[in-house]
């Protein structure tokens, strides 16, 4: 193959004042000063800078490439003392190492276009060290501006090329960097899930007592009257009421008041199952949902509930208890219900508990409420 009519520069001398432009398969070189500038700087920036090493030989005859140019990538690989321009590729490397890469480039000229190969083989570096490699070489057939074969761009990739040093700090290992930024991912994400988990926390509690706030209690309180209904499941919701809450507020300040929100929460959550919910419904008003439970067992729970207050803290509760009727739709009709009887207990005296009565209390029962004391 004759190199007449070409005009290819060297891209280690200069592609300043040249014009590259990329043909239908193989790469069309043409040099002259019409090149756009910016193509040329950025060309330029990828022979300089990318750390894949990258070549030009010329095509002097068939098997024949001589090496015209070499990138900083490559020249730092073969070893800075080594002079390659001019050289015969296949002198260049060891055989077979030089055999691959010469039948290749033959291959690469007689289709026209880039060729792709993986290769392994040894290798003496710099420091004079046999080593053993593995690259991935993409050779790009370069023509002139008359469509002939003039050059061949060669671009190896070797996966444990180092990209060059740019500055005096010297470069970590890909693989520690790797680890590195692996392990700075996987913080975060732990970060974020715990911020996630945070701000979930605070949007379905009340921040004062622990308990569910009154949106996130009515969604669940939803849920599990619906389960009760489709099951015919027993429900009770219980509404309490500290006694005579303001006073404590008044009396002994909004710190006490906030204590004995506390201990009503804390105490009602260590008493129950885990799964009834306790949420705080407003001011001094708590709901409590009880699945899977009839009057009796809410009535106990309620009893149990008043007396533990009344030993760990001398506070007195009110509450109303309703229980799922076969006609209920919304959780508002036990609300609504358990309201009614929470200011029948106060109207009654305070520290009572006031419920639908059944028929083994009825007999027990003679005013409908049951004093506590
Ligand atoms: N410390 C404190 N007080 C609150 C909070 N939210 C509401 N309160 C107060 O709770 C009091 C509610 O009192 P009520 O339930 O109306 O009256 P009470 O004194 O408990 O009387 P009875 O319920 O009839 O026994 C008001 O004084 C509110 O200001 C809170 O988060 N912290």
């Amino acid at each position: 193959m004759s190199m007449q009519g070409c005009r290819a520069i060297p891209m280690n001398r200069s592609v300043q004042g040249g014009a590259s432009m990329v043909s239908s398969n193989s790469l069309t070189l043409e040099f002259s000063g019409r090149l756009d500038s910016h193509a040329g700087t950025l060309i330029r920036s990828f022979w300089d800078f990318l750390p894949e090493q990258m070549f030009i030989v010329r095509i002097e005859g068939r098997e024949n490439f001589v090496i015209e140019a070499v990138n900083p990538s490559q020249q730092a690989k073969l070893g800075n003392g080594l002079t390659c321009v001019g050289k015969h590729l296949a002198h260049l490397l060891p055989s077979p190492l030089g055999d691959g890469v010469v039948a290749n480039c033959v291959r690469c000229v007689d289709e026209g276009m880039p060729v792709r190969y993986e290769a392994t083989g040894c290798y003496v570096d710099k420091e004079g060290v046999r080593r053993q490699c593995r690259w991935q070489m993409l050779l790009v057939p370069i023509a002139n501006h008359q469509g002939l074969l003039t050059h061949l761009l060669g671009i190896v990739h070797d996966p444990n090329t180092q990209p060059p040093n740019m500055g005096s700090y010297p470069q970590p290992r890909f693989q520690e960097l790797e680890l590195e930024l692996e392990r700075r991912v996987l913080d975060r994400t732990n970060e974020l899930m715990a911020a996630n988990l945070q701000l979930t926390y605070l949007a379905t509690h009340d921040c004062l007592t622990e308990t569910y706030n009154r949106r996130h209690l009515l969604d669940l309180a939803d849920n599990e009257l619906n389960r009760a209904i489709r099951y015919e499941l027993p429900l009770c919701l219980m509404m309490l009421d500290i006694d005579y809450f303001k006073s404590i507020n008044d009396e002994q300040g909004h710190m006490a008041g906030d204590q004995a929100l506390r201990t009503v929460a804390q105490a009602t959550l260590a008493m129950l199952r885990d799964c009834d919910l306790v949420g705080r419904y407003g001011g001094d008003e708590f709901i409590i949902i009880l699945p899977e439970t009839d009057i009796e067992g809410a009535r106990a729970i309620a009893e149990r509930l008043c007396h533990t207050l009344q030993e760990v803290s001398q506070l007195s509760v009110s509450i109303g208890i309703a229980t799922r009727r076969h006609d209920d739709q919304t959780i508002d009709e036990l609300i609504s219900r358990a309201d009614y009887l929470l200011l029948d207990a106060k109207r009654n005296g305070r520290n009572r508990i006031e419920c639908p009565l059944t028929a083994s209390r009825r007999n027990e029962i003679t005013k409908g409420s049951v004093p506590l004391r």
